[in-house]
């Protein structure tokens, strides 16, 4: 990389499960910038925006509760946007986006329960407080919604209420913030890392609280198309996984079922499938969706790629492929 260093944006600030996204995926790598970013929305937009960024780590789903949908959303709205404007090549109804994904990482989730302050007994010391406001990003309430349930049954008398923040690490600070300015009779706590609480002075209460063991979250790893400087992976031999989504020709019977069976005539595994709604102008219909589907290559699938981009042409109405990137290791574990 000749000595320059490369930046890469995460959702910040340090401490948040994305950094550690961003630290396995350049861990080998000298020279590394990390750069806080304050959203996920402002994961995307800056990579675009500015040429000195390299790389963009983004959360996409969580095996506890599935997509994260701020990210599809801002993939999503970046095909319609294409397709309004229409950059569309005049031969296929192919998008190209200006982004694309070169890595997927994988980081394992253990929530704890945080307090600014040093509770002695631990959660039980909860009943000394009439009110218990719990910060945490939105994506962490549907992993602990059991272990969140348990606690407001344990107390009764105790009114909880949950403060959405914009990152888990980002929740330990606004903790901190918000205890310094309220009243005795109530308790700001947060949901993140342990990492998030000791870089933020803060006292874990309680440890790996969230309902389900090996609760993993799975990044992309994005930059600009036009960037070419692409580092080099270390090769492997898991397979190849490719990102595709693409809107159907929706009024007719078996639009979605045409372009699938595309993947099966080209002998193409697929290994995920999801939608998000989509409106291309603001009176466009309601329920029309935009699917995002995920298949393998290797070096033998597709024996003709031209064909199969073909077929896709064919089958969808429109269709962007966001990139072709290792399968991570870590994606087998649990
Ligand atoms: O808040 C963080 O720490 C993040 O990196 C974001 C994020 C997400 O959006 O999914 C990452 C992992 C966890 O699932 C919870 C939050």
């Amino acid at each position: 990389m000749n000595g320059k260093s490369l930046k890469v944006l995460f959702l910040g600030p340090q401490g948040t499960y994305s950094h550690q996204a961003a630290l396995q995926q350049f861990q080998s790598i000298p020279n590394v910038e990390y750069l806080p970013a304050t959203s996920i929305p402002q994961c995307f937009d800056e990579l675009e925006e500015d040429v000195t960024v390299d790389y963009s780590v983004v959360p996409l789903e969580n095996s506890t509760n599935g997509q994260v949908v701020f990210s599809y959303d801002l993939l999503r709205d970046r095909m319609i946007q294409k397709a309004q404007s229409s950059t569309t090549s005049a031969k296929t109804n192919m998008i190209t986006s200006d982004i694309e994904v070169i890595a997927e990482q994988y980081v394992s989730i253990t929530h704890c329960l945080i307090s600014p302050i040093e509770l002695p007994n631990g959660v039980e010391s909860l009943e000394r407080f009439k009110e218990v406001v719990i910060h945490s990003h939105p994506q962490v309430w549907g992993q602990v919604d059991g272990y969140l349930k348990s606690l407001e049954e344990k107390f009764p008398s105790l009114t909880f209420t949950r403060s959405d923040c914009s990152s888990t690490s980002e929740s330990v600070h606004q903790c901190m913030r918000s205890h310094a300015a309220s009243d005795d009779n109530i308790l700001h706590l947060a949901i993140a890392s342990e990492t998030a609480a000791q870089l933020h002075k803060a006292h874990i209460i309680e440890h790996s609280i969230n309902d389900k063991l090996g609760n993993t979250t799975r990044f992309l790893v994005l930059k600009r198309r036009e960037n070419t400087s692409r580092y080099e992976f270390e090769s492997t031999e898991l397979p190849q996984v490719n990102l595709l989504t693409f809107t159907t020709r929706q009024d007719d019977p078996g639009s979605l079922v045409d372009v699938l069976n595309v993947l099966k005539i080209h002998s193409l595994n697929m290994c995920s499938i999801n939608s998000r709604p989509f409106h291309m102008d603001e009176n466009d219909r309601n329920w029309r969706y935009l699917f995002f589907i995920e298949y393998y290559t290797d070096g033998n699938a597709p024996r003709n790629k031209e064909t199969f981009y073909e077929d896709i042409s064919e089958k969808s109405k429109q269709w962007c492929l966001w990139g072709t990137f290792p399968r991570n290791g870590k994606y087998y574990h649990k």
